[in-house]
């Protein structure tokens, strides 16, 4: 099949390579110049396992091709939109890029072309853009929900063996049109009206949101009641019906899904007066749980202004280069406004990234970033960050605290080499608390 993918984000640009592999004809546009000129030389522009070297090949057998615009002439069977929809201030999602690309495509595609929508959207956007395409006088274009469920780090095997495929259709011949786009898959599909499609998309985000907001609160009481939330999820997982995955407690969950798309689906259930309560705390336990280790470091060091903070981790989660809505910016502009002087590591993001964040000082080297620390923070779990030999970090950090943000370190190992540990619910507090009070006082 021919097939143009609109916006080569990650999930255009993902969507694309995976498409050339299966056999297709591939076209990809994205506006991003630079985006496109560094694709056409075989060069990835995100960090992702097995990406560069996919996309490489695909290129070369000339079933992959970029551009800057969609073609006049484009004669493509299937145009999917991956642009973003990034959240409007009230958390609803912002369609502008979706219906910018619709309307440039309505102009553009030949006669009895399909649209599939890959972008995350509010229930109704596929009626929404027939409707619209309809006032084009564009009838013959038939519209397609495909959600897309790839998680960062891991996009390449969630592509090529997903754990199954939603096609949201209006009718049959539609569906056999998503089929053979996916031919070589061989996973369960649900084939589904459109509405429904988008909202599988939601609410698998916001359940999922939903399991690391709960264990995240277990763990907080856990901490309090001397429990150990690690054997508790452990304890839990196994039992079939519940499942040991998104049951790690922490600093909770970033990335440019889970925090957009649950504000999003609160607010598209607003939409039709109903009230979302459990999803409204999912959220609201999630942002609690990204300040904890400031509330911490004030119990140990009341008055910030003094100390230096190094935070271990700027990516959202190991295995991508992403840093939207990660804690750890959320987390250091905090400790800066209160005065702490904070350093940043991370072994893939770069300081470019971050040069629009003025107060970031980010170092390649992470015994360099924590030298006269009073305390480090973990918020990515790198393997580079968990190995580091924490007998060199003792010896160059000023104070030895360590607050373990994704639970990754082993407390009594730590303890052994002198360091005083804090994490989420596995080293009951309460043993923390006469120390804290004597630093306090230092
Ligand atoms: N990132 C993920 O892991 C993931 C997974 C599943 C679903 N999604 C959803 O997929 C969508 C895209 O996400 P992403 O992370 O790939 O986004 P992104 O922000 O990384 O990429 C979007 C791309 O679209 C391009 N673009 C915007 N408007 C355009 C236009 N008019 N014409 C051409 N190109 C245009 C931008 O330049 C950008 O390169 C979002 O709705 C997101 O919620 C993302
Ligand atoms: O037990 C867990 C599991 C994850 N996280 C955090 O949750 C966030 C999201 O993690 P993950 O789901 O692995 O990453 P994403 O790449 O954001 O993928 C999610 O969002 C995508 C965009 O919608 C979907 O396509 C995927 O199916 C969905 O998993 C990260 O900050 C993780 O640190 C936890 O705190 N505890």
């Amino acid at each position: 099949m021919k097939v143009l993918v609109v916006g080569t984000g990650y999930v255009g640009l993902v969507t694309g390579v995976c498409l050339a592999s299966f056999g297709h004809d591939v076209v990809c546009v994205d506006q991003d110049w630079q985006k496109i000129a560094r694709l056409n030389m075989g060069e990835c522009p995100i960090y992702e396992d097995g990406l560069e070297p996919l996309l490489r090949e695909q290129l070369l057998a000339n079933r992959l091709s970029f551009d800057t615009a969609i073609s006049d002439s484009t004669d493509c069977d299937i145009a999917l939109i991956a642009v973003g929809t990034p959240p409007r201030n009230d958390g609803s999602a912002d369609l502008a890029s979706v219906f910018e690309v619709v309307s440039e495509l309505g102009h553009k595609l030949k006669q009895g072309a399909f649209i599939g929508t890959k972008s995350t959207v509010p229930v109704g956007t596929a009626h929404s853009i027939e409707t619209f395409l309809e006032s084009m006088g564009r009838q013959d274009i038939r519209v397609v929900s495909i959600p897309e469920f790839l998680r960062e780090g891991s996009a390449l095997s969630d592509t090529l063996q997903p754990s199954r495929l939603i096609f949201g259709v209006p009718d049959e011949e539609s569906l056999r049109v998503l089929e053979e786009l996916h031919r070589p898959l061989e996973v369960p599909v649900v084939a589904c009206n459109r509405a429904t499609a988008e909202m599988i998309k939601y609410a698998s985000n916001a359940f999922l949101a939903t399991k690391i907001s709960f264990i995240n609160e277990i763990a907080n009481i856990c901490e309090r009641v001397g429990a150990d939330v690690q054997q508790v999820s452990q304890g839990m997982g196994l039992d079939p019906r519940i499942g040991s995955s998104f049951l790690r407690a922490g600093l909770g969950y970033g990335g440019s899904c889970f925090p957009k798309d649950t504000r999003a689906l609160v607010n598209i259930a607003g939409d039709v007066a109903y009230d979302f309560k459990l999803l409204k705390a999912v959220v609201e336990v999630n942002q609690r749980q990204r300040t904890e280790p400031i509330r911490r470091l004030r119990q140990w060091f009341g008055d910030l202004s003094h100390i230096r903070v190094t935070l271990l981790g700027v990516a959202f989660k190991p295995g991508t280069n992403d840093i939207r809505e990660s804690p750890a910016l959320e987390i250091g502009e905090r400790l800066r406004s209160q005065g702490a002087q904070v350093q940043f590591y991370d072994p893939v993001v770069t300081r470019f990234q971050l040069q629009s964040q003025e107060f970031v000082r980010v170092l390649d080297d992470p015994y360099m970033a924590l030298e006269h620390a009073d305390a480090a923070i973990i918020v990515t779990e790198w393997p580079e960050i968990v190995d580091l030999d924490w007998a060199r970090v003792g010896a160059v950090m000023r104070r030895r605290l360590v607050f373990d943000g994704r639970n990754v370190l082993d407390p009594a190992a730590l303890e052994e080499a002198g360091f005083l540990i804090e994490n989420f619910g596995f080293h009951p507090a309460l043993l923390l608390a006469s120390a804290r009070d004597s630093a306090v006082q230092a």
